[in-house]
């Protein structure tokens, strides 16, 4: 057997008292997509960081076509042919998309210290396309951009000539299926040309149909590897659940019920409602009832959500609950409407706060008395809620930054889940989390829609739309195509030629 390009001996990383990995050995090959999987924390995040330089192992070595490979920063790697596209969105604001592909490479197109930006936004132009990208203008400022766009163009940062290997933290998750299809072709055609490609992710089917090998991480611990013969056996879906959680969890995620009837009250409203390109929009979400919104990229769904919870104020007409106008967020978490927003870092959690702060934070004003918050009561609820959604954490103190991908999102969603909230606006609800949160989140939405609460979800997941709405609106060109209602019947093929 050829050489690795890249091969991990025995690496161990603690922060503090967290055992983040136990001596890990797993090897890359060029020519080869591997994927890597395991439940939330289980250390996929701090291998990948690791090998591309954005922090150091507490022990074992890595060796890099042969050689000790001791990465000092990102830059560095990237220098030596390893790129990586983070989890979270990390494009740089109010600059170009060219600027943005070429952070910290500005030297490419400097003559006697004068940036050449006709030539670097030709660059960045021929880039885009050469990886299929043509809906992106490398001269725009990124602000224009949506969150898919921009790991898109995250990608296209990564792409020297000279890239050998390229690492893929969860980055075709809650993005939609045309920009996932793009991502793919871009890993096949990489792995075509002799490189290899670190994926990592928690779609299951995903990362059969598209990896060649696959290694299982259990608390931070390697616990399997699958070779290419593995990878199309008929039990290989039960195999790597058994091997990632320890037992077979099943596949039964959604609910069983076929029954899409709710209240006839309107827990909120839109009214012929104009913001931006989305034109006129009227829909009802009732008492008891999730509603699915679908659509492809740009279809115009995210706006209404951001609209739903008064982060985007309409041109025209009204985001209405029991009548009256949802003017901010601040106004819409008083009229008990919450906001899970897949843009985690900058909008879902405070990052430099606890577990414990953010699950209270939209509560204070009820857990208020006298203008005191009894911190009794706050550890009590956050305590609830980590165990609830298995937060993988020390305590309710640990700062949420420390917390991997996945365990962030169960913070956002214990935040209005805790507070009761009536009305709960989720995007991509499941982002980042792994099978077996998956179930429990689900059967949590299920719960609220009995409680008579409702859900407007945002999802580019068509199974968990079908799977788990009572109705569905599709979305394209930021109008309403077309709306179904809960049925045994509905298919993916139905729904998705109302989206393209
Ligand atoms: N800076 C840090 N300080 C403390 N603990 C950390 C830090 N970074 C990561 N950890 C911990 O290390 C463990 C592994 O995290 P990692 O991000 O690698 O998991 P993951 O497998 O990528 O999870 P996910 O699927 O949720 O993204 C977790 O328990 C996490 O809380």
């Amino acid at each position: 057997m050829h050489e690795p390009l890249m091969k991990i001996l025995k690496m161990s990383k603690n922060f503090g008292p967290t055992k983040a990995l136990k001596s890990v050995d797993v090897s890359f090959y060029n020519g080869e997509i591997r994927g890597l999987v395991g439940e939330n924390g289980s250390g996929k995040s701090t291998i990948t960081s690791i090998i591309s330089g954005m922090q150091r192992q507490s022990d074992g070595k890595m060796y890099f076509r042969n050689a000790l490979w001791q990465p000092q920063s990102m830059a560095e790697a990237q220098k030596f042919g390893i790129g990586m596209v983070l989890q979270e969105a990390s494009t740089i604001k109010n600059v170009t998309v060219a600027e943005n592909i070429y952070a910290g490479n500005f030297d490419l197109f400097t003559k006697f210290g004068i940036l050449d930006k006709n030539k670097m936004n030709r660059a960045a132009s021929e880039l885009l396309k050469k990886l299929g990208i043509n809906h992106i203008n490398a001269t725009d400022m990124i602000n224009k951009y949506n969150y898919e766009d921009c790991k898109l163009i995250e990608i296209a940062r990564c792409m020297r000539d000279d890239l050998e290997i390229l690492i893929l933290d969860e980055t075709t998750t809650a993005i939609s299926h045309e920009g996932r299809d793009l991502v793919y072709k871009i890993m096949q055609r990489f792995k075509q040309e002799g490189k290899s490609v670190i994926f990592i992710s928690h779609d299951i089917n995903e990362i059969i149909s598209q990896c060649t090998h696959l290694s299982v991480l259990r608390d931070g611990q390697i616990v399997g590897h699958l070779e290419p013969e593995d990878m199309h056996k008929n039990d290989v879906v039960q195999r790597i659940r058994t091997l990632m959680v320890g037992r077979d969890i099943g596949d039964e995620y959604y609910r069983k019920d076929y029954d899409y009837s709710c209240s006839p009250d309107v827990a909120l409203e839109f009214n012929n409602v104009s913001v931006g390109d989305l034109k006129r929009i009227s829909f009802q979400l009732h008492k008891g009832e999730i509603l699915g919104f679908g659509g492809l990229n740009g279809s115009g769904m995210h706006i209404i959500a951001r609209a739903a919870f008064g982060l985007e104020t309409p041109d025209e007409g009204e985001v209405l609950r029991h009548g009256q106008i949802v003017k901010n967020p601040h106004d819409a978490i008083t009229k008990d409407i919450g906001f899970i927003s897949k843009n985690r870092d900058e909008e879902a959690v405070v990052l430099k706060a606890s577990i414990l702060e953010n699950i209270v934070l939209p509560s204070l004003s009820q857990l208020k008395k006298f203008g005191f918050v009894n911190p009794l009561k706050e550890k009590k609820i956050s305590k609830k809620e980590m165990n609830f959604y298995s937060i993988k954490a020390r305590n309710v103190s640990q700062i949420v930054n420390t917390l991997s991908g996945g365990n962030k999102q169960k913070v956002s969603f214990a935040k209005w889940t805790s507070r009761n909230s009536e009305v709960i606006i989720m995007v991509c609800p499941t982002r980042g989390v792994d099978v077996g949160v998956k179930q429990s989140m689900y059967k949590l939405m299920y719960q609220m829609k009995k409680q008579g609460k409702s859900i407007l979800m945002i999802s580019e997941e068509l199974p968990e739309l079908i799977g788990m709405s009572d109705r569905i609106i599709i979305m394209k060109n930021n109008e309403i195509t077309k709306e179904f209602y809960r049925s045994e019947q509905l298919s993916e093929q139905d729904i998705i030629q109302y989206m393209i």
